[in-house]
């Protein structure tokens, strides 16, 4: 059995992290924290997993009682990976970190980007950016893993193909990124009351969203060289999902770009690529570790558009986490993450 430690565990990507892992056969939940809930028992606080965690408790980070633990999963705010990282690493322990901490490689452009100094930069050197599909060698045995965000996630997975292959002109990517409000986590924030929400749709951070650098970051490794990113993320009256759609001129019409799709992916387990002409909707992945593809070449022309979708919560945030657990620890990818989505 694998003993799990989840730091940040009363939000939402915490609680999700607990609905995946009662379906692992292998995991078991020593600790999990809370600072706010510290003595409440996990299923008086979530009744969707009683029967699951009848006796599990929040109880306040402790780094003796989180380095006892196999891996410790961290869902909490920027910041706190950083602070505890290090000590955890020394026990033994495996971070896998749900915050953006250490995806960015560059210290100060982490700085730049999340406001504070970075607080752990000596340990960028063996944090793998954990998405499996381009990185999954590098995520075996790493002991530090930062998971990518949701719409880093979302966007990469759908314009990698065309940027590995040199295929898409890669000055002017464009990636229009649509949110379910779930993305903004659990603390009270004005925008995501149910009445400023629902029933209405913006898009905000158009000057410059923390994800641009992150995913800018991925797609340059892709292509090998720099790219041009417009990103453009907008909040939609839905809990979960995340849909891009993205544009990228690919000037070689000779392509044949389903069949680009279908080959980069054909043995990944957790992205499917839909069957041209499709359109992929959000409640097609909702509560599965999934990412659904389709490309389109609308009028025969140089413009590509893919769209992709996942849901924020899993794919893009703790599915992907426990995904990477699994190949770090040398498990089956797949345990426990076969679950179809909910639908309707
Ligand atoms: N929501 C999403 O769709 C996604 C989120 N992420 C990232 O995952 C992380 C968690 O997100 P989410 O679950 O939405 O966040 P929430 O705001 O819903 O939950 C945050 C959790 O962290 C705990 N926490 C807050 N501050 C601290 C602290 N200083 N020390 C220890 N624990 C703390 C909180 O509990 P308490 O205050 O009681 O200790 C709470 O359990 C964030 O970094 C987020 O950006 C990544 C991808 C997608
Ligand atoms: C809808 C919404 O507010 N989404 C969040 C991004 C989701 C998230 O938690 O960001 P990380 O993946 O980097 O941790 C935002 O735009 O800030």
């Amino acid at each position: 059995m694998v003993r799990i430690g989840i730091v940040g565990g009363t939000g939402y990507t915490g609680v999700e992290l607990l609905r995946l892992l009662a379906a692992h056969p292998q995991a078991r939940v020593e600790t999990i924290t809370s600072r706010s809930e510290e003595g409440v028992r996990v299923v008086d606080m979530y009744p969707n997993l009683r029967g699951h965690y009848d006796d599990l408790k929040f109880s306040v980070p402790d780094t003796a009682a989180l380095g006892q633990c196999d891996v410790v999963f961290f869902a909490t705010p920027h910041g706190v990976a950083h602070s505890l990282a290090a000590e955890l690493l020394a026990t033994g322990t495996r971070i896998i970190d749900l915050s953006a901490d250490f995806r960015l490689s560059d210290a100060q452009l982490w700085s730049k980007w999340y406001g504070q100094p970075h607080g752990a930069p000596e340990l960028l050197g063996e944090a793998v950016y954990g998405l499996p599909e381009v990185n999954r060698d590098a995520i075996r045995n790493a002991r530090l893993i930062a998971v990518p965000g949701c719409y880093p996630t979302s966007v990469q997975l759908g314009l990698i193909p065309l940027l590995e292959k040199g295929l898409a002109q890669p000055d002017n990517l464009i990636a229009d990124c649509k949110s379910g409000v779930s993305g903004a986590g659990r603390g009270t924030n004005l925008g995501s009351l149910f009445c400023e929400a629902t029933e209405s749709m913006k898009a905000y951070a158009v000057g410059g969203h923390r994800h641009l650098p992150e995913i800018r970051q991925g797609l340059q490794r892709a292509a090998g060289r720099e790219v041009g990113l417009t990103f453009v993320p907008h909040l939609t009256p839905m809990i979960r999902g995340i849909h891009s759609t993205l544009y990228a001129q690919v000037p070689d019409r000779s392509v044949d770009l389903q069949q680009l799709f279908e080959e980069r992916y054909a043995n990944e387990p957790f992205v499917d690529v839909l069957p041209a002409g499709s359109h992929p909707e959000t409640r097609s992945v909702r509560g599965a570790n999934v990412c659904r593809l389709a490309v389109h070449r609308p009028q025969g022309g140089d413009l590509v558009v893919v769209l992709s979708v996942i849901d924020n919560l899993v794919k893009g945030a703790s599915g992907q986490a426990i995904q990477n657990m699994n190949i770090a620890l040398g498990l089956d990818e797949r345990m426990g993450l076969e679950l179809p989505a909910l639908m309707p």
